[in-house]
């Protein structure tokens, strides 16, 4: 019998499962054991299905030591190996609404009778414990191991400031094994990679391998170091009390001092479970920790028993997998990028993936010191994350990857556009910046699409290409637009010749032809006949009408630093001309509500500039208001609208009202919760959780001084003043 249906099973089948066995092996080994794996679980989890489907096919393959019917593997490491008092097992998983519909189903028959609940938990990314706690004491922490046998890794627990020594209160029982989740907070991690790289360590890919790394360190001196945190997720073996439900047991587990989660929540069916699934999805990043899905578990601790365990996972439980937002990728290069005041920025470029439903190409690297503590090399698979509407950025690298020819990111010292040296702006900037304004390409091309943008003149038919096009064609040598002065006196002719590339916004690299790899050349004004295009002439009909902006817009597209459409809608009211702007000493400026000192100094600076007044010239000849029109009722600007402000703390020169009326009145919203729609925090003294809020969501946090760049000079500038968010 057993040998006719082992010869049911064809070799290649065979074969194919044992290179998948090998491989899961493979990466559980690097995962578990050496906290450096070099796929993504995305992609393990992938493997696993594979195997899962192959022995779908031929039952006979699935043997009690395949990796599908096991937690682990077992191995041999540096720590003492220790047996948990009951098994610590894995949990099925749920990738779409019909395996947990299938799993509740299960449920439903099992149980038998209606009235069990469920509880619905979030999954934690981080590294399963077992703690022990015998008479209230802490006795021994492992790891989860194989399920069986872990490691002993007492002394580091030990360490963590979450986890009690002692059990506290009246009701401690002889014994419990507390099971949950190790986890190291995201925002922390950029901080450790770069102690790690300075040190001469490897860097971590991303926070759970960081978490697992730093809990199972040799030297328990190492852990104490790092920002560990604990979440409590379940019961092993106990003695001396008795539960009826796993929700009421965590209130009982809170009571000792032990540090349970803050959103589970019960719901007596399915559709339950789909609301807290669906919340959670829209709110992954308003919790404290980062979740890669969420936990169903029967409630009921008799019925869970009724329902048992397979030899991997329990039947009373299941985990919902939410879309990963992290992938690993070739790190291709890592380039500079300049923007429109100057400052030269490096960014990523990777080999394209899809994260979270979008293709990703680019990750911003901010400056060349954060290229430094992420740790990265260009040549190397990075972890990509794209978290929800967030802009993509590379978490750490897979070292283990490397082979040698992966090299340090070096700074350019020269503009990569127009090749003037960079300098800082001032000492002690971070940033370097290009200080050729005026005709830096990359600075020109970006104002002009700044200024032809819906903040300023909002031009359409004017977009990124035709900036570019404008301003470095391929054909003729010399372009149309030398600075922001010509942009007003385009002739259709001198369009139509024009040959360029396809910049990318994102990169301001020529887009490539995708056949051919070639990078795009276009005649973008012309059509084949070498006439004029309908978007062309629309887009010199659209410059025309530009002209009759009001002032304030004018003003905005100037670019001048500081002066933002805020300021520059003070500016228009007070002044009414920029004229008059321009002949205002810098105390009168600094004086006008709206206003201030900084502003006033950088507009004294930008008039001071021989080119700057050419180009008022040029665009007065050309017919550009200058002037705001007389009359204007006082309805009063709202350059706040569409914002939603927070205000947490006390304030110094605000009352809380004060500062509520003041955000009004320029239109923003104030709301008293923060989430990832709001726009900014201000934080006073004593600010409490709302603070911890705004930093975890990564939400703009301003202080007292923060604030009143935001009333005086709107959001743009009140970004750059925000406070960072990480520690
Ligand atoms: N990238 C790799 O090479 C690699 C290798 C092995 C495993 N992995 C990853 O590890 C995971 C599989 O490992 P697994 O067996 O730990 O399974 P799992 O992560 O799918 O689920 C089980 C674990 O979830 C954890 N958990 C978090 N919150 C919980 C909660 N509220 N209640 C109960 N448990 C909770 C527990 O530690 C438990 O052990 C997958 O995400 C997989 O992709 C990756
Ligand atoms: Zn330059």
């Amino acid at each position: 019998m057993a040998v006719e249906q082992q010869g049911s099973v064809p070799a290649e089948a065979r074969d194919q499962h044992a290179q998948l066995a090998e491989q899961i092996e493979e990466h559980r080994f690097r995962y578990y054991v050496k906290d450096q794996p070099v796929v993504s679980d995305a992609e393990f989890d992938k493997l696993l299905r594979s195997l899962e489907a192959l022995e779908e096919e031929h039952p006979e393959l699935r043997t009690p030591d395949s990796p599908t019917q096991k937690v682990s593997g077992s191995y041999e490491t540096e720590f003492t190996a220790v047996e948990h008092r009951e098994r610590m097992l894995s949990l099925d998983n749920a990738f779409d609404d019909e395996e947990l519909a299938a799993w509740a189903d299960r449920v439903a028959k099992d149980v038998g009778a209606p009235g069990y609940h469920f509880l619905c938990e979030l999954k934690i990314d981080g590294l399963a414990v077992n703690l022990t706690y015998e008479n209230g004491r802490l006795t021994r922490a492992a790891t989860r191991g194989d399920g069986r046998t872990g490691e002993d890794i007492t002394p580091n627990v030990r360490t963590i400031a979450d986890i009690p020594e002692r059990l506290e209160g009246d009701r401690v029982p002889a014994l419990v094994e507390i099971r949950g989740e190790v986890f190291f907070p995201m925002e922390k991690f950029e901080e450790l990679n770069a102690r790690l790289v300075e040190a001469g360590d490897k860097p971590f890919a991303n926070p759970r391998n960081a978490a697992a790394g730093s809990l199972r360190q040799k030297d328990p001196r190492v852990t104490a170091t790092r920002p560990l945190h604990m979440v409590v997720h379940g019961i092993g073996a106990r003695e001396g009390f008795d539960i009826d439900c796993l929700s009421h047991a965590y209130d009982l587990l809170r009571e000792w001092g032990l540090p349970t989660a803050k959103h589970n929540k019960v719901v007596d069916g399915l559709q339950g479970v789909r609301d807290f699934i669906a919340y959670f999805g829209e709110h992954r990043h308003s919790v404290e920790h980062e979740i890669d899905g969420v936990v169903v578990k029967l409630d009921e601790i008799p019925l869970q028993g009724r329902l048992g365990s397979t030899s991997r996972a329990p039947r009373w439980a299941i985990a919902w997998k939410y879309a990963p937002e992290e992938v690993n990728t070739k790190l291709v290069n890592i380039r500079v990028g300049v923007g429109r005041t100057g400052r030269v920025t490096p960014y990523a470029q990777v080999e394209p993936v899809t994260v979270a439903g979008s293709e990703v190409e680019f990750a911003t690297l901010h400056n060349q010191e954060v290229v430094k503590k992420k740790g990265v090399f260009i040549g190397d698979t990075v972890v990509i994350r794209k978290a929800g509407d967030v802009i993509p950025e590379i978490l750490g690298p897979v070292a283990d990857l490397r082979d040698g020819t992966e090299r340090e990111f070096v700074m350019p010292a020269e503009c990569p556009e127009c090749g003037t040296a960079l300098r800082p702006m001032k000492e002690g900037d971070i940033d370097l910046r290009c200080p050729n304004a005026r005709t830096c390409p990359a600075q020109l091309r970006e104002r002009l699409f700044y200024l032809a943008g819906r903040k300023s003149l909002d031009i359409e038919n004017f977009g990124y290409v035709a900036a570019a096009a404008l301003t470095r064609p391929l054909e003729p040598a010399e372009p149309p637009i030398l600075d922001e002065g010509d942009i007003f006196d385009l002739k259709v002719e001198e369009l139509l010749p024009i040959k360029s590339h396809v910049l990318d916004q994102d990169s301001g690299l020529p887009k490539r032809d995708p056949k051919t790899g070639e990078e795009k050349v276009v005649t973008f004004f012309a059509n084949q006949k070498g006439e004029a295009k309908k978007n062309t002439l629309a887009m010199l009909e659209n410059i025309e009408a530009a002209k009759d902006r009001p002032l304030a817009r004018v003003l905005t597209g100037l670019s001048i630093r500081h002066v933002g459409p805020v300021a520059a809608e003070a500016l228009a009211r007070e002044f009414r001309s920029i004229d008059r702007i321009e002949q205002a000493t810098e105390q009168e400026l600094s004086e006008t509500n709206g206003v201030g000192p900084v502003i006033a100094a950088s507009l004294k600076q930008w008039f001071a500039e021989e080119w700057h007044r050419e180009i008022l010239r040029k665009w007065r000849a050309a017919g550009v208001r200058m002037e705001e029109e007389s009359g204007g009722e006082d309805e009063g600007p709202r350059p706040l609208e569409g914002l939603t402000v927070v205000v947490t703390g006390t304030l110094e020169h605000h009352t809380r009202d004060g500062a509520k009326e003041a955000l009004q009145s320029r239109g923003a919203k104030v709301t008293g919760s923060v989430s990832k729609k709001t726009s900014f925090v201000v934080v006073g003294e004593n600010p409490g959780s709302k603070y911890d809020k705004a930093m975890q969501v990564k939400v703009p946090v301003l202080d007292e001084a923060g604030f009143a760049v935001l009333l005086e000079q709107g959001p743009d500038a009140a970004r750059e003043v925000a406070l960072p968010t990480e520690e």
